[in-house]
């Protein structure tokens, strides 16, 4: 008689609170992937978790909703938390550990140095969210200091993060090497991201022309920085139409590395990223393309 198919048993990821609880961690730990979030993860985070086992003896995933990075009204008391159903993913993944500091252990007092990005974080969602990547960088260079990884993985997704990391990584001399993992999308085009729950049924359909738009945008690439920008304009004009209607932040195609605006002779690898909102629901998207 054949055993019944069992599924293997899901070791639970160890759960760090502390810079003491990670520290007696890292020796079983090895080579470290670290994956940053703020949780409630879902198939984007999953990807950057298989990305970083490729990569290092061992997986760490952060999970923080980090105060600094928002703004006096933007959604840092609504933002999803699902600690145990995360877990639950962590363990399904294989995370070795996850970091899961409260408040007061990251921020013990009033945080008076920040890292700043510069010019790369004054643009796009930088001018949109005023101080977001000091917020970003900050807890990134702490979680790097307490974690100590030798990678860290981000996504695609969050495409100017993604660069201001890596610049600051760069700039300040940090021994990590920086890995961008594609951005993961749902079967209509939607970017996954913590924040779909928040969208109704018709406000998710609204969304979908985000991801439309880039694609019209980068169907058009063969026509230069105008032509994309046009075709990708045309969908959101459409959309600002739509009931319930997309308001748009920004649309720009930037140089991927330092997200100043094209030139319409530029040659070399390009992001063409979109902002906007569907109802009380801030979204954003990209697509990398080389021009
Ligand atoms: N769809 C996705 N594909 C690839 N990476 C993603 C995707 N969504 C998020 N990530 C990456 O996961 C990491 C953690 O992001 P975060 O926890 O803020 O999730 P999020 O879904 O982007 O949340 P939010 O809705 O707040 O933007 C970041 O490096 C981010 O770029
Ligand atoms: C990198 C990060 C975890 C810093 O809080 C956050 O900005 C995110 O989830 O993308
Ligand atoms: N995914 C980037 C984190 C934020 O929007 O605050």
């Amino acid at each position: 008689m054949t055993e019944p198919a069992t599924t293997p048993p899901r070791t639970a990821p160890v759960v760090a609170r502390t810079p003491e609880e990670l520290d007696r961690l890292r020796p079983d730990l090895g080579r470290i992937a670290l994956v940053p979030t703020m949780g409630a993860l879902h198939t984007g985070h999953r990807s950057l978790v298989a990305a970083a086992r490729e990569q290092a003896d061992a997986v760490v995933v952060s999970i923080f909703v980090n105060p600094l990075q928002f703004g006096p009204n933007e959604d840092y008391d609504r933002y999803p938390r699902t600690f145990e159903a995360d877990l639950a993913i962590c363990a399904e993944d294989g995370v070795d550990a996850v970091f899961a500091p409260p408040v007061e252990v990251m921020y013990p007092g009033e945080q008076v140095v920040t890292v700043s990005p510069g010019r790369m974080g004054q643009v796009l969602e930088g001018e949109f969210r005023p101080g977001f990547f000091d917020g970003v960088l900050t807890v990134v260079n702490k979680l790097f200091n307490l974690v100590r990884p030798d990678i860290a993985v981000f996504g695609q997704k969050d495409a100017q993060q993604l660069a201001v990391v890596r610049r600051m990584v760069r700039d300040l001399c940090m021994p990590i090497t920086v890995m961008g993992a594609p951005t993961v999308r749902d079967s209509d085009g939607l970017a996954t991201s913590s924040r779909n729950v928040y969208l109704g049924a018709e406000e998710r359909t609204s969304a979908l022309a985000l991801s439309r738009a880039l694609l019209s945008g980068a169907d058009a690439s063969v026509t230069g920085p105008v032509g994309i920008l046009s075709a990708a304009r045309d969908v959101l004009d459409e959309a600002a139409r739509a009931t319930p209607p997309v308001a748009v932040d920004y649309l720009a195609l930037v140089d991927a590395h330092t997200f100043d605006e094209v030139p319409n002779d530029f040659r070399g690898e390009a992001v063409l990223a979109v902002a906007a909102w569907v109802g009380k629901t801030r979204l954003i998207d990209n697509v990398p393309l080389t021009l």
